[in-house]
């Protein structure tokens, strides 16, 4: 693991966060509904700075939708969310996406523009904030470097692997060295082995300061992580949210 490189790229925002500081997310009595009926009613949940967090419920519960309340693609309904202290329903256009850059998430299935090598792809989202990528070139390096995808950096997204890609989504998530981290079954879609390797990944991203908060039904990845980072488990049930017990 090539902790000390990835530091000086990934660890800047890390450095400043206070544990004890305002709330990365705060849920508070919140409701949403797709159509008449609610998915999720009356959740509550706060979200430290620094924590680590794992959401898990069965199929159709709303872990999704509830992560895509924390990135502000979906408002609530009802109640209160705030997202790095502020109250989403007084969000303008440019709050959004300002309060955005300091998210990563790592999707289900990694979205990814296969005309372009990996370099590029990984690149975008620094383009999209309008800084020039030749600049960072190094930082590049360092963070296929941290993946364990160096080699693979002039590699087309339809020649990687599952597990390469989800590595290469785990690396254009952090770019932007965000604070928060939100990730949708990243371990969908590989083997134990490369489940672990991920979990490292966002362990030390954990250990660098983020705050990190994944939605899986892999009960195993939990139980491997609550071995090596304090953890708190949360399950959708009944549409609304709980402490998962002791047993996970
Ligand atoms: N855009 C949408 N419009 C209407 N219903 C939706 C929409 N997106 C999701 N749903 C429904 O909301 C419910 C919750 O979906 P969601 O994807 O949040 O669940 P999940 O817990 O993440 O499921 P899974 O574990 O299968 O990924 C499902 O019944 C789904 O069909």
């Amino acid at each position: 693991m090539r902790t000390v490189e990835t530091r000086s790229h990934l660890g800047q925002n890390g450095r400043h966060i206070h544990r004890d500081g305002p709330s990365v997310i705060e849920f508070e009595n919140v409701a949403y509904s797709y159509g008449n009926d609610a998915l999720l009613a009356d959740v509550s949940l706060r979200l430290a700075p620094g924590s680590f967090h794992f959401l898990t419920g069965p199929s159709g519960a709303g872990k999704s939708t509830l992560l895509k309340l924390c990135y502000m693609e979906l408002m609530p309904t009802r109640g209160r969310l705030s997202v790095f202290g502020r109250d989403v329903s007084g969000m303008g256009r440019d709050d959004i996406a300002h309060s955005r850059r300091r998210i990563g998430v790592v999707h289900q299935e990694c979205q990814f523009l296969d005309h372009l090598p990996l370099t590029e792809n990984l690149s975008l989202p620094l383009t999209v904030a309008g800084r020039d990528p030749s600049g960072e070139a190094q930082n590049l390096q360092e963070l296929l470097g941290w993946v364990g995808l160096k080699a693979r950096a002039g590699a087309r997204p339809p020649e990687l692997s599952g597990g390469e890609r989800q590595r290469a989504a785990l690396a254009r998530a952090v770019i932007m060295d965000p604070e928060l981290i939100l990730a949708d079954e990243p371990t969908g879609n590989v083997d134990w082995e490369m489940s672990l390797r991920l979990l490292q990944l966002l362990v030390e991203l954990n250990r660098l300061g983020k705050t990190v908060l994944i939605a899986t039904h892999d009960l195993n990845f939990i139980r491997a992580a609550k071995s090596q980072v304090p953890t708190r488990v949360l399950r959708i049930s009944n549409r609304s949210l709980q402490l998962a017990g002791a047993d996970l």
